[in-house]
């Protein structure tokens, strides 16, 4: 039906990431070079090997870092310049949870960012509650984060990052070093989720239901496309290079 389509379209034509000629040069190294990317698809996926540059992209997407060429918007917002737009507009996820975890317990952890974005305490509090019954774990308020599990620690960063209703969310590689389970049951309550997705994997199966893929290679855009036809050219590509007897490329 054409009016949905034009409905849908409206929904997602209002927040848009543009990415023009991103550069992120590290000591006369270029990490990142003439980077263009637009796309107002509401999952993203970004598919690369290891040191193609994808966590460097996600920092510099979520306004962690500062591009040392071209220009980076989300909607329509310069997010490193500008914390307060960042801290309500884009959430992040990192492949290892102890680099996201400040505080002992789980409340703390997921009021800390709630505050930031200028919720009092007892604001944060109500917050806190709901996104624990929400996820089904009121019982976890006062628990140790120490005490949990590896992919436990995951969900309280999700909760955490959730709470704060990021328009946008990045995950970079969040599920790495995680059982199938528990990577199913996190990416379901992601999908769950009311919010843009922007998700970095090395791993095709993470990004089969994505909207519009982008290939990262050597700091560069090498293709874009759906899942269907983008994620078997990465996977062969990757096959191939396995099969060459050639670790140049991990000496860095
Ligand atoms: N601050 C930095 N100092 C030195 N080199 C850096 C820095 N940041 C990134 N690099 C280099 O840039 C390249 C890309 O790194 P990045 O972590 O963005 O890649 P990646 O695709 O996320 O890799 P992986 O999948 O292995 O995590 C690597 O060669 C890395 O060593």
């Amino acid at each position: 039906m054409p009016q949905i389509h034009d409905a849908e379209r409206a929904a997602t034509a209002d927040f848009a990431i543009r990415l023009d000629d991103l550069g992120y040069e590290v000591a006369d190294r270029p990490v990142l070079s003439g980077v263009t990317l637009h796309s107002s698809a509401r999952r993203i996926g970004v598919v690369g090997r290891n040191g193609s540059g994808k966590s460097t992209l996600a920092r510099l997407l979520a306004g962690l870092l500062a591009p040392t060429g071209g220009r980076i918007r989300i909607n329509g917002q310069d997010l490193y310049r500008d914390r307060r737009a960042a801290l309500d507009t884009v959430g992040i996820l990192f492949q290892n949870p102890e680099h996201q975890i400040i505080f002992p317990r789980v409340s703390e952890e997921i009021a800390f960012g709630l505050r930031h974005q200028g919720l009092d305490k007892a604001q944060a509090a109500v917050r806190v509650q709901a996104v624990l019954a929400a996820f089904d774990k009121p019982h976890w308020h006062d628990a140790p984060i120490s005490a949990l599990s590896q992919g436990q620690k995951h969900l309280v960063c999700m909760m955490a990052v959730l709470a704060m209703r990021p328009k946008l969310l990045i995950l970079d590689e969040p599920y790495a070093g995680l059982d199938i389970p528990t990577r199913r049951q996190l990416a379901r309550h992601l999908h769950r989720a009311d919010t843009r997705l922007l998700h970095i994997s090395h791993e095709p199966a993470d990004l089969e239901a994505c909207d519009e893929l982008f290939w990262l290679d050597r700091g560069r855009i090498v293709a874009r496309g759906g899942p269907s036809e983008l994620l078997p050219a990465f996977t062969a590509e990757m096959i191939r290079l396995g099969d060459l007897d050639d670790l140049a490329d991990l000496a860095g």
